[in-house]
């Protein structure tokens, strides 16, 4: 349900959380000369990010990562589950896309960088897993974080895994993307997108931004079209929300470009680390509900 009632254990759990962290991952997949769905430098980023996630859940016997073979393309998606302690069948999704393009044209070597778009996600999920690992936080529900293949193509990689979620019938009772969430062009801190979104989950994002993050300013606006992954998880018949840096049209210049740089989005990760606590109280709060 949408009650607000974990903040002994969501406090402590933000006061942890740190934009270097964010940043440092953010420079790593930038690395990478792109992360194309097709190339094996993207085959090697999405081996790269299944390592790091396995990396930071040792030792946790309920954590594990898996990689989601697409038939059509190379780049495998990365899964990583926390299974839920007394009530694992109800499932909360975090996403981000680990792809990235030059619209252009990539190739093997073409620069795409995907600083903002979308390593800036991707690490601040990343984060939300640091602290949830570093302070023992074991949900109720599954949590599960998912870093989707070619997004850029056609919300190609988050289609598969959300139709195969709604073929085997899994309960997820929530999905967050986090697409863009380091560029920060506008006078509002987080956008939330109410198109191929559900309702009733914004207002419930919006009332955990009020409650954890008060000095946040909110904005509301619409893309007009599928914009992200958050619109396979409609699409499939599950409740999503898309919560992005930036009004329509002030979002991140350099994306799709070899300019999509961390440097070009301020070498710093001040406004991710806003989507990164959002996002752990977002899962913190649905993944804490019993049966
Ligand atoms: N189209 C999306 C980015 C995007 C999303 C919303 C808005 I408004 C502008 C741009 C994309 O490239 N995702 O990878
Ligand atoms: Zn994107
Ligand atoms: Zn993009």
């Amino acid at each position: 349900s949408y009650v607000i009632d974990q903040q002994s254990v969501v406090n402590p759990m933000l006061a942890q959380m740190q934009a270097s962290n964010i940043g440092q991952t953010i420079i790593d997949m930038s690395s990478y000369a792109n992360r194309y769905y097709t190339t094996n430098n993207g085959v090697n980023a999405s081996n790269w990010l299944k390592q790091r996630w396995t990396t930071m859940a040792a030792g946790r016997s309920d954590i594990a990562v898996t990689q989601y073979t697409h038939s059509g393309w190379p780049q495998k998606s990365v899964i990583l589950t926390i299974t839920g302690t007394d009530n694992p069948n109800e499932v909360v999704v975090l996403g981000g896309h680990l792809d990235s393009i030059n619209l252009s044209g990539t190739s093997e070597t073409t620069r795409a960088p995907g600083a903002d778009d979308d390593a800036s996600g991707i690490a601040s999920m990343t984060e939300v897993l640091r602290v949830m690992v570093a302070s023992g936080y074991k949900p109720r529900r599954t949590i599960k974080m998912i870093g989707y293949s070619a997004e850029e193509v056609g919300l190609r990689g988050s289609q598969d895994i959300a139709q195969n979620h709604k073929t085997n019938n899994v309960n997820v009772v929530g999905v967050m993307q986090l697409d863009m969430t380091n560029y920060k062009g506008s006078v509002n801190d987080i956008y939330l997108y109410t198109d191929y979104t559900d309702n009733a989950q914004n207002t419930f994002v919006a009332n955990l931004i009020t409650t954890y993050l008060p000095t946040l300013k909110i904005g509301y606006d619409k893309c007009g079209y599928a914009c992200s992954d958050h619109a396979s998880w409609t699409s499939a018949g599950y409740w999503s929300s898309m919560p992005f840096e930036a009004a329509m049209g002030e979002d991140d210049p350099y994306i799709h470009t070899a300019n999509d740089t961390y440097a070009n989005s301020g070498n710093q990760a001040d406004h991710a680390l806003k989507f990164a606590r959002m996002a752990l109280a977002y899962a913190v709060e649905l993944g804490s509900d019993g049966p």
